[in-house]
């Protein structure tokens, strides 16, 4: 083991700690923020996820609604009970759980949020936003990912970020982030060819691929930095996109799965909805 571990869930708990005190200051102003999570259908691990982020929020303060659906509910339906938290005065951020059923169209439901309470930052409004680099509501795994990155210290301006999956929820996003902070970046996916090649060449390498233990040292080079945004569950144990045993003595840092970008990713959740609480004065 020679790489440093990039500990998120340390992170997490600190910055969790300072979200507390940002909650307790916005309480004597008579604001609690107000998040809902709505989930659509029985999944377990959505199930596990929402759990995690409701714990979190009564952690800080935040004020948490579930809203539970069917799995046979409406596209209808579903964009009127947004509707509804569109207009509660009460919530500061909403959150649809995805994956969601297939007969109803995810756009349609991302769009549907206002934009000043799309807490994931997954609103069409708020990626332009995040392109051009105005403030907004950064989408929450990337911004984990960044901010992770720049609290052990690792420049990134000028560095070869490399990412491998190009998601709109974690691999275009993240990369577009670090090209915002100067890096250039390399996107590879499952039609890349040659995909080693490109992958040795990263100065950050960034997995978001959704295969476990996809990448191994073989396909890393010495000294550079990977972050395993991977979360699988194989013989009922998570683990991530990278070979943990084989790539950490290959990188110089590594995040581990569990508790690594995971929390983080609760954390800028929570971020984003005291921010957008803030934003009611
Ligand atoms: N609208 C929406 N927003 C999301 O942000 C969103 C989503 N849908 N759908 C599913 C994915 C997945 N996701 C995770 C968040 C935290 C952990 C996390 O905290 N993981 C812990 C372990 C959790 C465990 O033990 O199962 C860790 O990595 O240490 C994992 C996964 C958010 N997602």
């Amino acid at each position: 083991m020679s790489a440093v571990l990039l500990n998120g869930k340390e992170l997490a708990a600190k910055k969790r700690e300072q979200l507390k005190k940002d909650v307790e200051e916005l309480s004597t102003k008579g604001i609690t923020p107000g998040l809902a999570v709505i989930l659509v259908g029985e999944d377990p691990a959505s199930k596990t996820y929402v759990g995690a982020k409701q714990k979190a929020c009564e952690q800080a303060g935040i004020h948490s609604v579930l809203i539970k659906k069917p799995d046979t509910i409406s596209e209808e339906e579903l964009l009127a009970e947004i509707d509804r938290l569109n207009k509660d005065e009460m919530i500061d951020g909403i959150l649809v759980q995805l994956p969601i059923p297939k007969h109803i169209s995810e756009q349609a439901v991302i769009e549907r949020i206002a934009p000043n309470k799309d807490v994931d930052g997954f609103h069409p409004i708020n990626i332009g936003k995040m392109m051009t680099g105005e403030d907004t509501f950064l989408p929450c795994t990337p911004h984990g990912v960044l901010v992770m990155l720049k609290e052990a210290a690792i420049e990134l301006e000028g560095k070869h970020v490399v990412v491998v999956g190009r998601s709109n929820i974690v691999g275009k996003p993240v990369g577009q982030l670090l090209l915002n902070e100067n890096a250039t970046v390399t996107y590879t996916h499952s039609r890349t060819k040659d995909l080693r090649a490109m992958t040795k060449q990263a100065d950050i390498l960034i997995v978001a691929i959704g295969k476990a233990n996809f990448i191994s040292a073989e396909d890393v080079k010495p000294g550079a930095v990977v972050v395993d945004v991977g979360i699988n569950r194989v013989d009922g144990k998570l683990c991530g996109d990278v070979d943990f045993e084989s790539v950490k003595d290959t990188a110089s840092y590594l995040t581990p799965v569990p508790g690594g970008v995971g929390p983080m990713t609760i954390t800028m959740l929570l971020e984003n909805t005291v921010q957008s609480a803030r934003n009611r004065q």
